[in-house]
């Protein structure tokens, strides 16, 4: 059934009126006003604490926001999901991210089938691989042990997996090292190759549809390297596995069977950690600590069905970013992790919301009405400060900030802690609070400066502040605390994608570039080149092509470093 529009609901008129009125708020007075502001604006669950009174809202602000989330049916659409309804209408499918992650024996039916029962049986099989690999049962093609976990994917196939082996790195086996290789580009797998012995390499081949170009160049090139050391093709089935929904592309590609992890349409690429594509953090953590990811999730889950509303995390994450996104007009969000295991948290982030709401088409089809998704980006915080936070403080555009952070450190090192912690706490006080003139001055007339020179600098050191930020925090980032996060910016990302009126679960804006990189493939490699090429295409490609034919005219070994380790 079409929705109407948010923009069209009486809420967002009010919602609009309020915003004029919240323009002229300082945040540094409204905390002045009321001490009990950071108690009213902040939340616990499933081990997550957000802080959001760090925004320019008021209780009005969350009441019209909630009546917004209520209007455009959110907890419907939710209820549908959960219940396995095809809510991705342009493929038809059904999003069921949620029953990777719910408890054996949890029942959910999906066209007749006990989609628990699947979902258990796989995570059976990966447990068993696991822990095989793990103990060292696994042994490879010379008798030994595996010592290295090369994932070939890319996109959802790699994103998560990458982002949540580095989070939970102190879990990690002390024999194996995860590698992670995504790129086309044979950089990549070059400078990874030369360091690996065959032996004891284990190559996941990672990919929903077993057809994306880079993951398949990249196994086909894995599988090259591993056969000329190695020439028994018998010997593949020790060292490649594939996580897949297409089996016969699978076993097309020469893998087992048996080495093969299956998972279902209804999972989508960025959404599919928690499924067999998590194959390599299993690996990594161990099967105990996997199921403690999954039941971290769940736990969000349960909070994100049951909580109401005006109490619930990932609503209030949305439509805090709504409130920035479509009145303030915001149109990036900075997210800042003060953990380094986190470093590859914005990346993930990025795939996440913007690949899932990053459209201006409603799901009927028609345009929207306000923009869409903000621009997703970000770094681990310290580096950061020490970078960008320059625009964050003092640059036009405002950008509002997630600061993530966990309250006790994964090592013992002392003093780093407190000092991260300490960093953190600051950056969201001083975008808020700002400086001004008066605060400016008297600093440089305490620090002896003559009035001509606080005059010529004093325009340098204003901060503006009312600069908002959410402050998430974790006790520790353990394997639940991850997986509740990662599934907290899940259903946040839902729900805005359900007030915009968005189909979040396709993602058809990445299908062009493919099709014309094919074309333009076959043309580097010698086809002749179209003539229906803009003029600055065509030029691009005349140049390869030349510096291909010069290549190929030097002395043999003169233009490759790496000869020994290619194809
Ligand atoms: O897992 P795969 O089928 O190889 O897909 C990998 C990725 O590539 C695609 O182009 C999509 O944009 C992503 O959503 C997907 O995660």
């Amino acid at each position: 059934m079409p929705r109407m529009p948010f923009t069209a609901s009486a809420t967002h008129t009010a919602l609009m009126d309020h915003h004029a009125r919240a323009c002229q708020w300082r945040m540094a007075d409204l905390f002045a006003q009321d001490p009990l502001r950071a108690q009213a604006f902040s939340l616990e669950a499933a081990g997550l604490f957000l802080d959001y009174s760090k925004n320019r809202i008021d209780r009005t602000t969350v009441a019209l926001l909630v009546a917004l989330a209520r209007e455009c049916g959110v907890a419907q659409q939710r209820d549908a999901m959960f219940a396995g309804a095809r809510i991705n209408t342009t493929e038809n499918r059904a999003v069921l991210h949620t029953a990777l992650r719910a408890p054996r024996g949890h029942t959910l039916r999906l066209d007749g089938r006990d989609i628990n029962a699947d979902v258990h049986a796989v995570l059976d099989q990966m447990r068993l691989f696991s822990d095989q690999v793990r103990t060292g049962a696994w042994r490879g093609c010379q008798g030994q042990a595996m010592t290295d976990i090369v994932n070939i994917g890319i996109g959802g196939s790699d994103l998560g997996p990458k982002m949540a082996c580095q989070a939970l790195r102190p879990y990690g086996h002390p024999r194996l090292t995860s590698h992670f290789i995504s790129n086309a580009d044979g950089n990549d797998l070059a400078a990874l190759l030369p360091r690996l012995n065959p032996a004891t390499t284990l190559f996941i081949i990672a990919s929903k549809t077993f057809t994306t170009a880079e993951t398949m160049m990249n196994a086909q090139t894995a599988r090259t390297w591993f056969l000329r050391q190695h020439p028994h093709t018998g010997d593949l089935k020790k060292h490649f596995v594939a996580v897949s929904t297409n089996t016969p592309a699978v076993q097309a590609f020469g893998i087992a069977p048996e080495n093969m992890f299956p998972f279902w349409d209804w999972v989508g690429g960025r959404y599919s950690l928690w499924s067999a594509i998590g194959l390599s953090i299993m690996l990594a953590i161990g099967f105990d600590h996997f199921a403690q990811l999954l039941a971290g999730a769940h736990a969000l889950d349960r909070h994100f069905q049951e909580a109401p509303l005006e109490r619930n995390l990932p609503v209030l994450l949305a439509l805090i970013g709504i409130w920035n996104r479509n009145y303030f007009q915001d149109a990036s969000l900075s997210i800042a992790p003060y953990h380094q295991d986190l470093k590859y948290f914005p990346a993930y982030l990025q795939q996440l919301e913007m690949e899932s709401n990053g459209k201006q088409v409603a799901c009927d089809g028609t345009p929207l009405a306000a923009p869409a998704c903000p621009v997703i980006w970000g770094n681990v915080g310290t580096n950061g400060q020490h970078a960008y936070f320059q625009l964050l403080h003092q640059g036009a555009d405002v950008v509002p900030v997630d600061f993530i952070t966990a309250l006790q450190p994964a090592h013992d090192l002392p003093g780093h802690h407190t000092a991260l912690l300490a960093n953190c706490f600051a950056q969201s006080e001083a975008l808020m609070l700002g400086k001004n003139a008066g605060q400016a001055s008297a600093e440089m007339q305490a620090e002896g400066n003559s009035a001509p020179a606080i005059a010529a600098l004093l325009p340098h050191k204003l901060f503006p502040g009312n600069r908002p930020s959410n402050t998430l925090l974790l006790e520790t980032l353990s394997p639940a605390r991850l997986g509740a996060l990662i599934a907290l910016y899940e259903h946040k990302t839902f729900v805005q994608g359900v007030i915009w009126g968005i189909n979040s679960f396709d993602q058809w804006g990445v299908e062009l570039g493919k099709v014309l990189a094919k074309q333009i493939h076959a043309e580097l490699a010698g086809a002749a080149v179209s003539n229906q090429h803009d003029s600055s295409t065509h030029g691009l490609i005349a140049r390869a092509r030349a510096a291909t034919l010069q290549e190929k005219a030097l002395p043999d070994g003169a233009s490759r470093s790496r000869s020994s380790i290619s194809p």
